[in-house]
């Protein structure tokens, strides 16, 4: 429904997007994610109309708005939300909210339904932007953004000033506003667990262009290398040596996708490690414990590697000196490269 084409664009001399390709399909949600400067801003200015991709096509619903002829930006039926919000200052709340609305729709009930979309206080309707939060005109500034009812909804890191309770809430709400109104949405974020948790589809995007498009879980089980795993999530990573579906660790043998015969880094995600107690064929001892309070960092030393961290409940902690091994569920996967330590 939306289609990116192998869109390059250069600014000031310098190649910000280098052929960066995505579809998007009607209605779902698609998370852009990278480092800062990456180019995810100039990306959503692309899809929005407000740059002109240097080359490749931008397609809404069939139409090409930006190729071969090029669609203003307030023709694309597309909704922008930029990182600082952009209210109208001398508006009210509800002044903000209505604008662009049909007098008729300027009710106040279809205003409070928009303000409760967003989690905002209805109280807050007649106030003006300089009288809200940072993270109150955000809010302010999706909900004028959803009450126009875009075909494709482009979201800059717009929940980026809340604070992490109201930041969960309001990304749910929001995202199920834009789910049942069917509105094809794309966020950017730096933040991937945002990412991961927001949309259907993510793409991880890294000096311009796309290094991994996939599904969240695909994405986090199977990251295509292990800089882009180490940038989704927290890793545990040991060097070992994969021979069929073994990698063979100083921390015990270890069940691996099959891949290529070799040394490896051999990476698991930190829920897929169970610390087991008092085995018979213990392959680590405890070194060290590292309170944390709903939790604590067990590290673990092997005979001549470094040391290895992972994390156990509060309640069921061994002691330093003990031996354990590990038991992991599902695989791990394999990546050339050296590990990172504890
Ligand atoms: N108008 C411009 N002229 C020249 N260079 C620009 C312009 N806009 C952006 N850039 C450069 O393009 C690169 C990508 O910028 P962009 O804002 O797209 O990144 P981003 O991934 O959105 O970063 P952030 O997460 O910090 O917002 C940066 O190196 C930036 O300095």
């Amino acid at each position: 429904m939306l289609s990116v084409q192998d869109v390059t664009k250069t600014l000031a001399g310098q190649q910000v997007l280098r052929g960066v390709s995505f579809d998007v399909p009607a209605g779902s949600v698609a998370a852009v994610v990278g480092p800062s400067g990456c180019g995810k801003t100039t990306l959503l200015r692309c899809i929005a109309g407000f740059e002109t991709p240097t080359s490749g096509t931008v397609t809404i619903d069939g139409r090409e708005v930006s190729g071969a002829a090029t669609v203003p930006p307030h023709k694309r039926g597309v909704g922008y939300v930029a990182q600082d919000g952009a209210l109208f200052p001398h508006l009210t709340v509800k002044g903000n909210v209505g604008f662009g609305l049909p007098r008729r729709d300027r009710t106040p009930g279809r205003i409070a339904s928009l303000l409760e979309a967003v989690s905002l206080d209805p109280a807050l309707a007649s106030r003006r932007p300089h009288e809200l939060s940072g993270g109150q005109q955000q809010r302010v500034a999706l909900a004028r953004a959803i009450a126009l009812r875009p075909k494709v909804m482009l979201l800059d890191e717009p929940f980026s000033a809340l604070d992490t309770g109201l930041r969960a809430r309001t990304r749910e709400s929001i995202g199920a506003v834009l789910r049942d109104a069917g509105i094809t949405t794309v966020l950017v974020t730096h933040d991937q667990a945002e990412a991961l948790s927001f949309a259907d589809q993510v793409a991880v995007m890294s000096g311009g262009s796309f290094r991994q498009v996939g599904a969240p879980t695909q994405l986090y089980t199977e990251a295509i290398d292990l800089d882009t795993a180490r940038f989704l999530g927290e890793t545990i990573e040991l060097s070992g040596v994969v021979s069929g579906s073994t990698a063979h660790t100083a921390f015990g043998d270890l069940p691996v996708v099959a891949t290529e015969p070799g040394e490896a880094v051999i990476m698991l995600r930190p829920s897929q490690v169970r610390l087991v107690r008092a085995s018979g064929a213990a392959a680590a001892t405890v070194s060290r414990i590292e309170d944390q309070g709903d939790h604590q960092h067990v590290i673990l030393a092997a005979d001549g590697v470094p040391e290895l961290l992972v994390d156990v409940p509060s309640w069921d902690v061994p002691q330093p000196g003990e031996r354990v091994s590990l038991s992991v569920s599902g695989a791990a996967i394999a990546y050339p490269g050296s590990p990172a330590h504890a």
